[in-house]
């Protein structure tokens, strides 16, 4: 359904996107993670050809996209980070006046207007103007006006950036909702717990490329970690660390500020190879976790560096 293949990107000296490769089908809510400034935004803005790029090829639906694929265009729903609503119009004129770009029939836009605020949960704020609103609110406002056309593909740039517990919730929600009656989605965050969410797939990004494509169990297969097991309040010699560290299936241990973290591959009865010789050692310590592996320790391992959460 959309093509994005060897797409380059510069803002002057700086390559924001770095012969980018996406494809994404009918149906998917199409996760693109990565932490800020990798290069999300750019993606999205040359997708619906708001940014002139230097180098690669983009389709969607088939089609060669360019600025002035209107046909395109119409069958897209847009929500960017900045909300961009009228301020002198209330929240039912805004939704209003955007459906009405796409839909012309009167009593067809009044029903999808009427179906966007309800699924948004703004019934009780129809008649307010956007500065009433709680930036949760607002943000759930800017997505009514996205979508009230019932578009083919939606596409959300970080839509959850600085919105309450509560209202985050709903998006997501909505999101699955939206996907569930037809449309494509594709969304951008730096939230890792989000993308597990409600992603069928995910890009993660990092330096304007895609560094590992997949479902949330395929990119959790692509590592070494199988587990990852903290130990608290701990106190260790040197030697014993060496000891931990040649434990079979381990094959990283860090040790700082009294807690143990050690990452093995995936096996059985590793935490309890490692529990029996701190009780062989009669070495006592706090609280235990052991996690499964979470997209961080995927971004962890293929860049060094943690994906901020
Ligand atoms: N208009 C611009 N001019 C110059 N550099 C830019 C511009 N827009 C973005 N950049 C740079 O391009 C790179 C990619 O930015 P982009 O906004 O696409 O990343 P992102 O992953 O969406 O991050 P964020 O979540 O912060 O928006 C960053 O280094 C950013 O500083």
């Amino acid at each position: 359904m959309i093509k994005i293949e060897n797409l380059v990107k510069r803002y002057g000296d700086l390559l924001a996107l770095d012969h980018l490769n996406l494809e994404i089908d009918e149906g998917e809510i199409f996760g693109l993670l990565g932490p800020n400034g990798s290069g999300k935004s750019t993606a999205i803005g040359c997708l619906l050809s708001l940014l002139k790029y230097d180098k690669g090829n983009i389709e969607i639906f088939g089609r060669k996209m360019t600025p002035d694929n209107y046909e395109v265009k119409r069958q897209i729903g847009v929500i960017l980070q900045n909300v961009a609503v009228f301020d002198e119009l209330t929240v039912y004129e805004n939704i209003d006046y955007f459906c009405g770009l796409y839909v012309k029939e009167r009593d067809k836009k009044k029903q999808y207007v009427q179906e966007a605020i309800a699924f948004v949960g703004l019934e009780n704020y129809e008649k307010m103007r956007p500065k009433k609103l709680s930036g949760g609110l607002l943000r759930r406002l800017n997505i009514a006006c996205g979508i009230a056309h019932k578009p083919r593909l939606i596409i959300m740039d970080e839509p959850t950036v600085a919105v309450d517990p509560q209202s985050r919730n709903k998006i997501l929600e909505g999101i699955q909702e939206l996907n569930k009656q037809g449309s494509t989605i594709i969304y951008t965050t730096h939230y890792m717990e989000e993308a597990e969410q409600i992603c069928s797939r995910i890009a993660i990004m990092d330096h304007g490329r895609s560094i590992a494509i997949g479902t949330k169990e395929e990119l959790k297969k692509m590592i070494k970690t199988g587990e990852a097991i903290t130990i608290e309040n701990i106190q260790l010699e040197q030697s014993q660390v060496s000891d931990i560290r040649a434990i079979r299936h381990v094959f990283q241990v860090e040790y700082k500020e009294d807690v143990l973290t050690v990452r093995c591959s995936e096996a059985r009865h590793n935490l309890v190879r490692i529990l029996n010789y701190m009780q062989e050692q009669e070495i006592p310590f706090g609280q235990v976790s052991s996690q499964l592996p979470t997209l961080n320790d995927v971004f962890l391992e293929i860049t060094g560096k943690q994906l901020r959460d």
